[in-house]
């Protein structure tokens, strides 16, 4: 196992922190200045263009960031994780997501497998399946086609699929579709299949472990739906389970014991972390939406975005790019958040995906050799697609005391034209992205409030001092390869910003102790009173004010 440099104490962080000390941001004289500001720091990135230039960078600051990733090795460690080596060292695993995406052909052997042909051996089976489904072979036990897939699963087995399921709508088979159930509140599922013809209904449960609580128990729930709504149409139950119930994970002898045949399963690898997971057979319910077709062009758009990542010198890569100024934003000019802001309806579960694939991924304490890091790590990413968050938080973001990075998304096309009298609605809806990041990066002076004859004493509020940072990143639609682009492009993101902290960014630790209590609690919460006893006093009054309470 590589040591992990302490990033605080290279030359280039100590750099960086007097840069920062310095730094008197101003874009309007940083644009004044250099006519090629914009031209110089935007970028391409596969089919994504990618506008830097609005950011708090002077050329010095490039510099020393660029030095910093030499010096915490980020080139050496990204060719380790490609290559499979066993950067997941807490849990002693290789971190090969971008193996998902490989061409069929190329190679890459891993512990004496070839894990690509393995890839594709099962991204067949996938698409078999995905083609049954959608051609009407694969029926219900009553020999109707399927109308609805409903995709059990939670955190990756959930996000990613219904993301990248809601931001290509356009792409879905018509008669076919897609619905999600992550929550173990019983409302999840009942809300859920509450409309829903069994007959018509095949269900995916989605689970690397198939051990997570919720999603087996909303497994169960479903599974009795569909059995009891059967019965009661005097509809023979025997080959139910088999005809709508397929599975996806890597125990495949968990899936068995469910009941599931595991003729009916799909399976990845533990080298896939859940939160990396939506191009493997955890995007089974995409791939039976979209069809096989569109499924391999939305894997064609990571491995874009990963040939970018791996072969371009850091001062033109993207990924490379966004994750180091996102460390010098957190760690040395005091941001403690980060918007994502889709200019793009279809995008609208885009900042929750990215939650997980960034708070779980760098959300840590330790370094991988188990040392405390020495300065603060992850960032907390949130975001609403635009125009609607203009409406609601913007107001911080453009006056408010904290800085906030933002990336800004849009698309030159839209799948829906419209016109509003001499207006194509789709431009209005741009000219918001365009005018949000001006605003933000140049704000308005007092005296240009003035000259517009504004009253004295309300000056100041109506000042917009500039100088926030943002990106914006736009590509010419919102197909399944762009898609595939800027999933990809957020998680080579992450992984700059993990491998400058020193950090594991492919466990998840943090999330055990709540499982494990939640466990623990259950006898309690159900009245066992020696359970209770041995419970906190504070958590104690709460469930007896729960157990008081409940109908
Ligand atoms: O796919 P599984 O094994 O059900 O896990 C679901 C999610 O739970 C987590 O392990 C966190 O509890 C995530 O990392 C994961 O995506």
């Amino acid at each position: 196992m590589d040591t992990p440099v302490d990033v605080t104490t290279t030359d280039s962080w100590t750099r960086l922190a007097a840069l920062a000390a310095d730094l008197q941001p101003d874009l309007r004289r940083w644009f004044a200045e250099d006519p090629h500001r914009a031209e110089q720091l935007s970028f391409d990135a596969a089919d994504l263009r990618v506008d830097l230039s609005k950011n708090l960078l002077t050329p010095d600051v490039i510099r020393a960031l660029l030095d910093l990733a030499d010096e915490v090795g980020l080139e050496r460690r990204r060719d380790a994780m490609l290559a499979g080596e066993k950067i997941n060292v807490t849990e002693g695993r290789s971190v090969l997501h971008t193996a998902l995406r490989r061409a069929e052909g190329d190679s890459l052997v891993v512990d004496g497998e070839d894990v690509v042909a393995q890839v594709h051996a099962e991204l067949a089976k996938v698409y078999a399946f995905a083609d049954q489904v959608r051609s009407g072979e694969w029926t219900g036990v009553t020999g109707k086609r399927i109308e609805t897939v409903v995709n059990i699963g939670i955190g990756g087995s959930d996000l990613g699929p219904v993301m990248a399921y809601e931001a290509l709508k356009p792409y879905v088979q018509d008669g076919l579709t897609c619905r999600f159930i992550s929550n173990i509140d019983p409302t999840d599922s009942a809300e859920t299949v509450a409309d829903l013809d069994p007959e018509t209904t095949l269900v995916i449960v989605a689970s690397k472990t198939f051990g997570t609580l919720e999603t087996l128990t909303n497994a169960r729930l479903v599974r009795s739906w569909l059995l009891d709504t059967l019965a009661s149409r005097g509809i023979a139950t025997d080959d139910a389970v088999a005809k709508h119930f397929v599975a996806v994970s890597t125990a495949l002898d968990k899936v068995a014991d469910f009941g599931i045949d595991p003729e009916n399963a799909f399976g990845f690898w533990d080298w896939v972390g859940g939160r990396y997971s939506v191009d493997s057979a955890i995007g089974t319910s995409l791939a039976v939406a979209i069809g096989p077709e569109r499924f391999t062009e939305f894997l064609a758009g990571f491995r874009a975005m990963d040939e970018h990542f791996a072969t371009t010198p850091l001062g033109r890569n993207v990924p490379a790019l966004m994750g180091l100024l996102n460390v010098f934003y957190t760690n040395h000019l005091g941001a403690h958040s980060h918007a994502v802001l889709p200019y793009a309806q279809y995008l609208h579960r885009f900042p929750a995906y990215l939650q997980q694939l960034t708070m779980e991924s760098n959300g840590k304490g330790v370094r991988w050799d188990g040392s405390p890091v020495g300065t603060d790590t992850g960032e907390i990413f949130w975001g609403e697609p635009g125009t609607n968050g203009q409406h609601a938080f913007y107001q911080l973001i453009h006056q408010g005391t904290r800085l906030i990075p933002a990336d800004f998304i849009a698309f030159a096309e839209t799948a829906h034209p419209q016109r509003d009298g001499e207006a194509d609605v789709h431009e209005l809806f741009l000219a918001n992205f365009f005018a949000q990041t001006a605003a933000l990066a140049f704000g308005k002076t007092a005296e240009e409030v003035r000259a517009e004859g504004t009253d004295e004493a309300v000056v100041p509020a109506r000042v917009f001092p500039g100088n926030r940072p943002t990106t914006s990143i736009m590509a010419a639609a919102l197909t399944p390869s762009v898609l595939g682009q800027l999933i990809a492009l957020y998680e080579h993101i992450t992984f700059v910003q993990g491998v400058v902290w020193g950090i594991d960014s492919f466990d998840q630790w943090g999330v055990e102790l709540g499982k494990q209590l939640a466990k623990d609690l259950t006898p309690a919460v159900a009245g066992d009173a020696d359970a209770l006893a041995a419970t906190d006093p504070s958590t104690r009054a709460l469930i007896s004010w729960y157990r008081a309470h409940r109908s």
